[in-house]
């Protein structure tokens, strides 16, 4: 089998014209747009790099788009006081604080600050919570455009076995809950998992997210898998790669996505989905 492209290009394309529409009549009932905070701390360059695309792909949407960039030694109480004024902003619907934050932030603490109704990332633990009892108010965003993605193939998820390689908070976790919500058999894998190679090759579903150019190669593949790179990782000449070793892991997968074009542009489409969920939250309680 020689795999077809599961273009998140073109998908976060599509949803950024439904959302278009979304935001318009968002300000038609309200007299605002939906608004988004970005809060970035310090100077980490792939964060700058994100940072622009976000505010980039809100424009083009029609929102309100609002960056607040604190210098790399703020301190905890002062980022604090900065969610708080945004949590009473009115015109602000979506917080969105870029991750990592500078040694000595703590992470979980200014999470749990954003209000719940604001949390657009997906993180804070009313949010977590509310995906694992399987009712999701704001849903993590590279899960949930990875599952966008999957409901392109067409295919049905039910009774499917899916891996997930990585256990992160912000990626590998919300994962598994998502395929399990589909009713997928989910299988976690991690640093410590024994047999890597024997999980992998009972996949139907593979979603991949170490941070390893190459990690994964062809022969793990099951013949007609559809296979997910959470990847980015920057080779020394400058070029973007996941985590597969693409050419081999195509000539078995029945799908793939690309990388760049794969899961990276979705999770900005799922963040624009989020923060339009939120302000039609917000409408409903100021009419
Ligand atoms: N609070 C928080 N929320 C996040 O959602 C969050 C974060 N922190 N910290 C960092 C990661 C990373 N992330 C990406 C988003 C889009 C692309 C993306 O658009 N990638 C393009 C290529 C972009 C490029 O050229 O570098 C692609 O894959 O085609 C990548 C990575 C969001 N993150």
């Amino acid at each position: 089998m020689s795999a077809a492209r599961l273009d998140g290009k073109a998908i976060a394309a599509e949803i950024q014209h439904s959302i278009r529409q979304g935001a318009a009549a968002i300000l038609a009932n309200r007299g605002r747009a939906p608004g988004l905070a970005v809060v970035l701390v310090g100077q980490n360059p792939a964060s700058q790099v994100y940072v622009r695309n976000k505010r980039r792909a809100c424009a083009e949407v029609g929102f309100h788009s609002e960056l607040h960039e604190l210098p790399e030694h703020t301190s905890q109480a002062e980022l604090m006081a900065l969610i708080d004024r945004l949590n009473a902003d009115p015109a602000i619907d979506g917080i969105l604080v870029q991750l990592p934050l500078p040694a000595g932030l703590d992470e979980a603490a200014v999470t749990e600050r954003i209000a719940p109704t604001k949390d657009v990332d997906g993180f804070h633990p009313y949010n977590v919570g509310r995906l694992v009892l399987r009712r999701p108010l704001l849903r993590p965003c590279t899960p949930k455009g990875v599952m966008t993605l999957l409901a392109h193939t067409g295919r049905t998820l039910e009774g499917l076995d899916a891996v997930i390689i990585g256990q992160s908070n912000i990626v590998g976790r919300p994962m598994a809950l998502e395929l399990l919500a589909a009713r997928c058999t989910v299988t976690l894998c991690h640093s410590r998992t024994r047999d890597l190679a024997d999980k992998v090759r009972g996949a139907d579903i593979l979603v991949v997210a170490v941070g390893r150019p190459g990690f994964v190669p062809g022969d793990w593949i099951k013949e007609g898998a559809i296979v997910i790179d959470v990847g980015i990782n920057r080779t020394p000449d400058g070029r973007l790669v996941g985590d597969l070793d693409f050419a081999s892991c195509a000539e078995r997968a029945s799908w793939i996505t690309p990388v760049p074009g794969g899961v990276g542009p979705m999770t900005i489409a799922s963040l624009l989905e989020n923060t339009l969920q939120a302000a039609e939250l917000h409408a409903e309680q100021t009419p």
